[in-house]
């Protein structure tokens, strides 16, 4: 059993336990900027930032990391949105890092975890998340299908992560405008950045849609060569969570479009 199969079990117990538990989830649709806009727009590579505490592939990162802190110095040296890890058990994260994140920035907040029902949508809305994120592996075409089409009703955005060219056309299936690539594979935590240009090479940049690169970025040059492939934003948690100087760090990756790109 993977890593990937291990989060996805814990996610079945923590559905079943929200329901059971019955907890009042409704809530407005929050206004925050649109992301698909921000880097649709974008004069220069965008940067998702994210808050990490710990992971399967490498522990424990910044366990004791304030998540509102981090989220100011963000938003400070220009984040295009922040990405809050929200999984317990994996990453050390939390629905309540969430909402305070929610309760003092009003930049693009996705929620970081792993979506296999409807009810963990209405939990990260409920928490003040304008995009949550659908992992193509762990959902089946018609979860994928359905659970895309509810959180768009519901007024978020939604990241579609892939990591192959099967993937990507199953997240075209859906018409997805957030297409990430996980340079990361999930089952065996192997990061290369090549998988941007492998998945770059085939996707339709000509339609209404951006591609991001997620995992694995630690510096300028890493971002030049993912934006050089096409991404117009990058994904970073370690790096930022582990630089010493994380405004120097996260303005070093806003790096420009290559003619070609643009
Ligand atoms: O980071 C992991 O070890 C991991 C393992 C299994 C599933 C997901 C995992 N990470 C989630 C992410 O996608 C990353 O947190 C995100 O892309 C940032 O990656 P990085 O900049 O390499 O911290």
């Amino acid at each position: 059993m993977t890593i990937l199969d291990k989060i996805i079990e814990e996610k079945r117990v923590e559905v079943e336990r929200l329901l059971t538990q019955n907890v009042e989830l409704r809530s407005e649709a929050l206004s925050r900027p649109s992301l698909f806009k921000t880097l649709y727009e974008a004069e220069h590579l965008q940067v998702i930032s994210e808050i990490k505490r710990a992971s399967p592939s490498k522990g424990l990162i910044a366990e004791g990391a304030d998540p509102v802190a981090q989220a100011e110095i963000y938003v400070n040296a220009g984040a295009a949105a922040i990405s809050v890890l929200t999984d317990t058990p994996f990453f050390k994260g939390s629905f309540d890092d969430l909402a305070a994140v929610a309760n003092h920035v009003d930049i693009p907040l996705l929620c970081k975890d792993f979506i296999i029902h409807q009810v963990q949508i209405d939990r990260a809305k409920h928490a003040g998340a304008s995009i949550i994120l659908l992992i193509v592996a762990a959902l089946s075409d018609r979860e994928l299908t359905e659970l895309h089409a509810y959180a768009t009703a519901s007024g978020l955005e939604v990241l579609v992560e892939v990591h192959d060219a099967e993937e990507l056309q199953r997240a075209l299936a859906i018409d997805a405008k957030l297409i990430g690539v996980n340079n990361r594979d999930l089952r065996t935590f192997t990061v290369d950045l090549k998988r941007t240009e492998e998945i770059a090479a085939l996707f339709p940049f000509h339609e209404e849609r951006v591609l991001i690169s997620e995992s694995g970025i630690w510096e300028a040059e890493d971002a030049q060569f993912v934006s050089n492939a096409g991404a117009r934003a990058v994904l970073v948690g370690e790096s930022l969570m582990r630089s010493g100087n994380v405004d120097e760090t996260l303005r070093s990756l806003q790096v420009t479009f290559s003619e070609v790109v643009r």
